[in-house]
């Protein structure tokens, strides 16, 4: 399916973030890994939170949920073994499992999405896990990879962190179950820090004991620990939600988005501060952002490792600020859906945006007098490809068609939804191809 965004210069109303999606999945993990029965309220629902909760029960673990709750009975440290997991685009889930998988004697993660995640490179993770003792096969460090596990050794472990810190984040999921105590070393830079940081916060939520250094780039992790069952509450979402701001702010507005907490460890948070620094009128109390945008904004400078999936939506906003903006250290952005600097800079141009590409930074000349649009955009099966470019409709001169827009559904289903909730000028249509 398509969606067609008409230039829309006002949007007003109220929002309730969705929830989580990265909570979502780690909550599902440690439930997962859980001998008990554990609770988790307000889960995300997406492709991604689904094939993790897909794959969990492929494994073993007893799934029950209605409108408001997950209750999951994990297997602790006892997967059962299958043949198949199919984690559809979900980067995090694979790289997550891929570690929990060296539990089965013999599982292959099929390769669905040949030209999203069948093209990210997972050589790291495989390195770390070859050297604890897996067996893995894989086609160049990329899917489709089979595990072959069985005792993963603790001990000395190494992992590079500077194309995903999942790696670590699936490593520090794993050795609490171990036999032997590890300490696990991060080579060369940490990449998305701050998201190792809500994977901290879960493992000490489920009753696990890691000693981490503050720079995160060694770990000393306790074995056989077991993942105590637990009640889980699912924070709202900032990198989806993140969208959404950067549209208000780019538009004349009056939108409030709900559930954000403002002490969240999603570094995605930084998008309030951005959009402030960028002069977008904004207040954030108890939870609740609320822009009244009047579509000026200024030019800004922004770590983007800080706050790496929000970037789309911060640099589609720079495109009509007032002088130039710099997005540096997101070299990693070529490593996700898509590749998000070249391929998102070249859909940007087709708008008529004026931006640049470094290796590792995103430069954007913006244009407040709004850019021509009236293209057709590919989306490369990127969710956050997707929702920029809305934006970026949003102020276009002519509409623009978003090609194969459905895939927003990997982490927020109902975006299109909320952007029409507030007055945006939106339609699904048939796809052309
Ligand atoms: O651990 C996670 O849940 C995630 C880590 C980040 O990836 P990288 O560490 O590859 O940057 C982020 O982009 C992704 O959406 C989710
Ligand atoms: C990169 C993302 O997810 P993942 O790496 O889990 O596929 C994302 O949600 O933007």
């Amino acid at each position: 399916m398509d969606v067609i965004v008409t230039p829309t210069p006002k949007l007003q109303g109220k929002i309730e973030a969705l929830s989580s999606k990265n909570y979502t999945t780690r909550y599902l993990l440690v439930a997962a890994l859980a001998e008990g029965t554990s609770t988790i309220y307000f889960p995300a629902h997406s492709e991604d939170s689904d094939a993790m909760r897909r794959c969990i029960r492929d494994l073993g673990a007893i799934v029950e949920e209605d409108e408001e709750k997950i209750v999951i009975t994990g297997f602790g440290r006892h997967p059962k073994a299958v043949d198949q997991l199919d984690v559809g685009n979900a980067g995090a889930v694979l790289r997550f499992l891929m570690a929990i998988a060296s539990f089965c004697p013999d599982v292959t993660f099929i390769n669905r999405y040949p030209d999203s995640l069948g093209k990210r490179p997972h050589h790291d993770l495989i390195e770390s896990l070859s050297k604890m003792g897996v067996t893995i096969e894989h086609n160049e460090g990329k899917l489709p990879i089979t595990i072959k596990g069985g005792k993963p050794r603790g001990g000395h472990i190494q992992v590079s962190g500077n194309i995903s810190s999942q790696f670590l984040s699936a490593l520090l999921f794993l050795t609490p179950l171990l036999e032997e105590d590890s300490e696990i070393e991060v080579l060369h830079d940490l990449k998305s820090k701050v998201v190792v940081g809500q994977t901290l916060e879960v493992l000490e939520q489920a009753g696990i004991v890691i000693h981490a250094d503050e720079d995160y780039m060694r770990f000393r992790v306790p074995g056989r620990q077991s993942y105590q069952a637990k009640t889980y509450h699912v924070q709202g979402d900032y990198p989806g939600s993140a969208a959404i701001l950067a549209a208000a702010a780019v538009t004349e507005s009056d939108v409030i988005v709900n559930r954000l907490m403002e002490n969240s460890k999603q570094g995605e948070r930084a998008v309030v501060d951005v959009l402030k620094m960028m002069e977008a009128p904004l207040t954030h109390e108890n939870g609740v952002v609320h822009v009244r945008g009047n579509g000026k904004l200024k030019a800004v400078e922004f770590d983007g490792d800080h706050a790496t999936d929000a970037v789309l939506a911060m640099v589609a906003a720079a495109v009509f600020a007032e002088g130039t903006s710099r997005f540096y250290n997101v070299e990693n952005l070529r490593y996700k859906e898509c590749d998000r600097i070249t391929d998102y800079l070249n859909e940007l141009r087709k708008a008529g945006a004026n931006v640049e590409e470094r290796q590792s930074e995103i430069i954007v000349h913006g244009r407040p007098e709004g850019v021509e649009g009236g293209v057709d955009i590919n989306a490369h099966y990127d969710h956050r490809v997707i929702m920029a470019l809305s934006i970026v409709g949003l102020r276009s001169k002519q509409p623009i068609r978003i090609h194969d827009a459905h895939h927003v559904a990997k982490s927020y289903p109902i975006y299109f939804d909320h952007l029409k909730a507030l007055g945006a000028n939106v339609e699904w249509v048939e796809g052309s191809h």
